[in-house]
């Protein structure tokens, strides 16, 4: 018989075994589900947004702005990410001409150190507005344990040792306070408790509670670096819906679990299965009935303040509105939710300025009102702009429902201009004349004819259904453990720098056996029992891998990988061998020997 013995544990497989952050018993009374949940942002509207700071800030900016769209229009201008980057401030706290420095510009490099350059110069609260990217981490299950029963009177009382508890799971659940991804900036990381370990006496160690991550409705989720086509892992829409996202680890069986008619004493026990562990990428689809659009600076977000609650950041220069603001109108007893978006500019469908972070919630829209500044030079032409941008971006939102709302009424010129426009309008555009209004944000002038023909419009399209457009998994039980089988495995030989240690030198080979199956098993494997060790060496010869790696030519004392474990070939055959070995391998971790008492009688004895 040819094995292969434990050398030594890697990192990794130590640092398993001093988890001893274990969550505290649960005590009885408390709801399942107490985990952290991400702090609610702030309910409405305020989104962070860059300071106004002086005065000539805004019109300088402006101009930048339209520079940056024309030299685009015509051939290589800068990219369109650079309308965010400061421009080279003269003082240090955002001098005119820049965007105020103290706006959280992340240049920060995601989890695998990738650099992620068409979002990275976006401030951190767009970003994190309508998508996310978290890590989860279900918990591991609990250590099995080995105990013997020891009672006065009770001879031979025989294992007695318990498993462990399930490690908890991640859950995603619907939380309807929620309304943006924004909270996930505070908290990336989420990770469910540990099951606890099995003891003496057959008790059993606790099940980990599960942990609920609170999304906001209309969240799907993905797996990190998933393919285009996969289905999502979730796809969540109504309250208190909710999906599992990693299963916790099973729990490992104590030395009662391994007792059989012909072992009635065995020291040996499992560790607690690995929880799942993963990134995932959140992505909000903002659900509104009503899309506010127009250009920068049209009075979309005084619009949206004055028929809804909501309190978004108004000011008179271009972009104010970095992320959408979503708004509640209630009017006749019915609610209407409205949505501002950043302004669009042209171009915005190939990705200038903020529009086409946001022209997806648009499309979700089901009915659009389209703000005109009555103060701009040209309402028609910017009209005309953004439809373009809109058809070009989508052909379909060309046929979405459409009002156009001709705002700043109040300013002397552009009410000298609104008969021209209501015409041109109606006769070159096709509008028909009662989705045309002359409203007045700031004075209030118009807008509730206005919300009454939107109300009228949602009528006629009939009740909003929230359908699911993916079609994601929404896991709602735990899977059924699938089979894998032990006897699945590849094994992949990789040279590394210096001499083989096997006798005779040559290349320094490391072989790597890859399987689902027998990876998990080398991790619950404890390999502080020798029966658990000496199982181990059983299953390699049964499935098969002793035989692969022989064929692949392995030689004495070379390396062989298995998960996180490492361990040396070795030819030498019998018990005595196997046990020599893990007396090293325990002297070598300094760990105190457990279960030893049974020593395996010396070959030929
Ligand atoms: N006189 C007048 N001024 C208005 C009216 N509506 C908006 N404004 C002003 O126009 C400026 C821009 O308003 P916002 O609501 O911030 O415009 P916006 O379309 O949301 O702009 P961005 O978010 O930057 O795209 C502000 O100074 C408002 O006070 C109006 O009806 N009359
Ligand atoms: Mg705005």
């Amino acid at each position: 018989m040819q094995q292969t013995l434990p050398k030594s544990l890697p990192n990794g497989v130590r640092a398993g075994r001093q988890q001893l952050v274990r969550p505290g018993r649960p005590s009885g009374g408390v709801p399942s589900g107490a985990g952290p949940i991400p702090a609610r942002p702030v309910a409405t509207a305020a989104s962070p947004q860059p300071a106004a700071s002086t005065s000539g800030t805004g019109a300088d900016w402006s101009k930048r702005l339209l520079a940056v769209a024309k030299t685009k229009k015509t051939s290589s201008g800068p990219a369109p990410a650079d309308i965010f980057s400061p421009a080279k401030p003269a003082s240090a706290k955002g001098g005119p001409g820049g965007l105020d420095p103290a706006l959280d510009f992340d240049e920060g490099m995601d989890e695998d150190g990738e650099l992620e350059p068409a979002r990275k110069r976006l401030p951190a609260e767009m970003r994190c507005f309508d998508t996310a990217r978290i890590f989860i981490k279900a918990g591991d299950g609990g250590n099995g344990c080995v105990a013997f029963r020891r009672e006065k009177f009770v001879e031979h009382g025989g294992p007695a040792g318990g498993c462990g508890g399930r490690g908890g799971n991640v859950w995603a659940v619907v939380d309807p306070a929620l309304n943006s991804l924004s909270s996930f900036r505070g908290q990336v990381h989420f990770r469910a408790p540990l099951g606890v370990s099995g003891e003496g006496s057959n008790c059993d160690g606790a099940d980990g509670e599960d942990l609920l991550v609170a999304v906001p409705p209309g969240t799907i989720i993905r797996r990190k670096g998933a393919e285009e086509g996969d289905p999502p892992l979730a796809e969540l829409l109504q309250p208190g819906e909710r999906a599992l996202i990693a299963v916790g680890g099973r729990g490992g069986r104590g030395n009662f679990s391994f007792k059989t008619s012909r072992d009635r004493a065995p020291a040996i026990a499992e560790r607690g299965e690995k929880g799942e562990e993963l990134w995932v990428d959140l992505e909000l689809k903002v659900v509104a009935d009503v899309g506010i659009i127009g250009v920068p600076n049209a009075g979309k977000s005084t619009l949206l303040s004055v028929v809804t609650a909501a309190k978004p950041k108004i000011a008179n220069y271009p972009f104010t509105t970095l992320v959408p603001n979503l708004g509640v109108c209630e009017m006749d007893y019915r609610t209407t939710v409205f949505a501002d978006v950043p302004g669009l500019l042209e171009g915005a469908h190939e990705g200038l300025g903020l529009g086409h972070e946001f022209l997806r919630h648009v499309q979700r829209c089901r009915v659009l009102v389209h703000v005109i500044d009555g103060t701009s030079p040209d309402p028609i032409g910017d009209y005309s702009a953004i439809n373009l941008e809109l058809e070009l971006f989508n052909p379909d939102l060309k046929d979405k429902p459409q009002l156009v709302a001709y705002n700043k009424i109040d300013v002397p010129d552009s009410g000298d201009f609104w008969e021209m426009v209501q015409e041109q309008l109606t006769t070159e555009y096709g509008v028909p004349a009662d989705r045309i209004f002359a409203v007045s944000a700031a004075t209030g002038r118009g807008v509730t004819e206005l919300v009454r023909a939107v109300r009228g419009v949602l009528d006629e399209l009939g009740p909003a259904t929230l359908e699911k457009e993916t079609n994601a998994q929404n896991l709602t039980a735990i899977p059924a453990r699938r089979d894998v089988r032990i006897d699945e495995f590849t094994i992949s030989v990789e040279e590394m720098p210096g001499v083989s240690p096997a006798p005779g030198g040559g290349p320094n080979r490391v072989y790597y056996v890859e399987g689902e199956a027998i990876e998990r098993f080398a991790s619950m494997t404890n390999w502080d029992y020798y029966e658990s060790s000496k199982r181990f060496q059983r299953v390699l010869e049964a499935s098969g891998i002793n035989g692969a790696l022989r064929a692949k030519g392995v030689r004495e004392g070379e390396t062989v990988v298995i998960g996180e474990a490492e361990f040396a070939w070795s030819e030498a055959k019998g018990d005595a061998a196997v046990y020599a070995s893990w007396v090293k391998d325990m002297k070598e971790r300094g760990v105190n020997r457990q279960g030893s008492a049974r020593w395996p009688r010396p070959e030929g004895v």
